[in-house]
């Protein structure tokens, strides 16, 4: 199998990562990361979510945040949008592209947006209705795809199923979330085989959490198996509100090197993204998440 040629990286710092922080963050300190990281080369942001304050307060400025950052020609500003309430705020707040999220494991479902997974599959109908009459692009993302911090194994006929069901419902591209990081390289690779076989690699994502260290080989195993977007997190902010101990996805920093190491072409300048994540970090008040980022800083 020949590696790609080149990766689109999908940032997910913003809101996968700061998502997690109790403290409060200013819309301020949100909008400069994602500048940032617009300046730092990335063409996809998740800038942030429209999803109930109730359930993820550090969310709830996201439409502040959507109108406070300087767009920049060729890079698309996403939001993740739980339902149609959502995606009307999204809107509102002139998003250009959301995502909705529903996971492999019924547990997982139930903990995260309150429903089955059946019943959040027919919670997104209208809400894809609604995004196609907008012209709005919509990604779609299944969570616990290597694991479950509630149900354990997850068959991969099972994420297939879900996986289809999004891809077939017309989101343009199927994220595979690894949300408690436990998958493997001889795990992922046998779980794109089977998701694979029903939808084309080209339209699946890898979306890795590095609890357990294994986020950049299953990426290169991933990359052996067609896959060539990968979502990833600026100084490996974040973790998992409904997995306890996990930690934050892949460091962008981190999957860079590794694909810059491979020859493989992003358009991300490493300098400019590892002072993106420093600087959140600072206002944080935490250790920068990613090695590379570490190594780098020190020398
Ligand atoms: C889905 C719901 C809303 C169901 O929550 P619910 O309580 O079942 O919903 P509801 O329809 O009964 O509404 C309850 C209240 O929420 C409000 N509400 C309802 N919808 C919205 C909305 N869109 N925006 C703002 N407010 C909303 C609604 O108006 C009402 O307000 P009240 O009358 O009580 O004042 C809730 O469970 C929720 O918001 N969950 C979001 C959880 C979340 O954001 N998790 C993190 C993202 S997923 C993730 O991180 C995984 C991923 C994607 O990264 C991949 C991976 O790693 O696996």
């Amino acid at each position: 199998m020949n590696l790609p040629k080149s990766v689109r990286l999908v940032e997910v710092g913003p809101r996968d990562g700061l998502q997690n922080e109790k403290q409060p963050i200013s819309v301020a300190d949100k909008v400069r990361l994602v500048d940032d990281l617009t300046v730092a080369g990335l063409s996809y942001i998740e800038v942030g979510s429209f999803v109930s304050p109730k359930w993820v307060p550090q969310m709830a400025g996201s439409a502040e945040v959507f109108t406070g950052i300087q767009r920049s020609a060729g890079v698309t500003y996403a939001a993740l949008t739980p339902n149609l309430k959502g995606l009307e705020a999204a809107l509102d707040a002139k998003v250009e592209e959301v995502a909705v999220f529903a996971a492999a494991s019924e547990a997982f479902s139930q903990k995260n947006i309150n429903c089955s997974i059946a019943d959040s599959l027919q919670r997104f109908v209208p809400l894809m209705e609604a995004a196609k009459a907008a012209n709005v692009r919509v990604r779609g993302y299944v969570s616990c795809v290597l694991g479950c911090p509630y149900d354990g194994e997850i068959a991969p006929q099972q994420v297939a199923s879900v996986a289809r069901e999004l891809y077939a419902m017309g989101c343009y591209e199927v994220s595979l979330g690894d949300t408690i990081g436990t998958g493997t390289a001889g795990k992922t690779r046998a779980l794109l085989e089977v998701v694979g076989h029903d939808i084309p690699r080209e339209r699946l994502a890898g979306h890795f959490h590095d609890t357990y260290g294994q986020a950049l080989a299953n990426i290169y195993a991933s990359l052996l198996e067609g896959i060539s977007v990968f979502d990833s997190s600026v100084a490996g902010l974040g973790g998992c509100p409904y997995a306890k101990g996990a930690t934050g996805n892949v460091a962008t920093e981190d999957v860079l090197y590794l694909l810059q190491g491979l020859g493989i072409e992003t358009g991300v300048d490493m300098h400019k993204l590892i002072a993106a994540g420093q600087r959140i970090c600072e206002v944080l008040g935490k250790a920068n998440g990613s090695r590379v980022a570490r190594a780098l800083l020190s020398r």
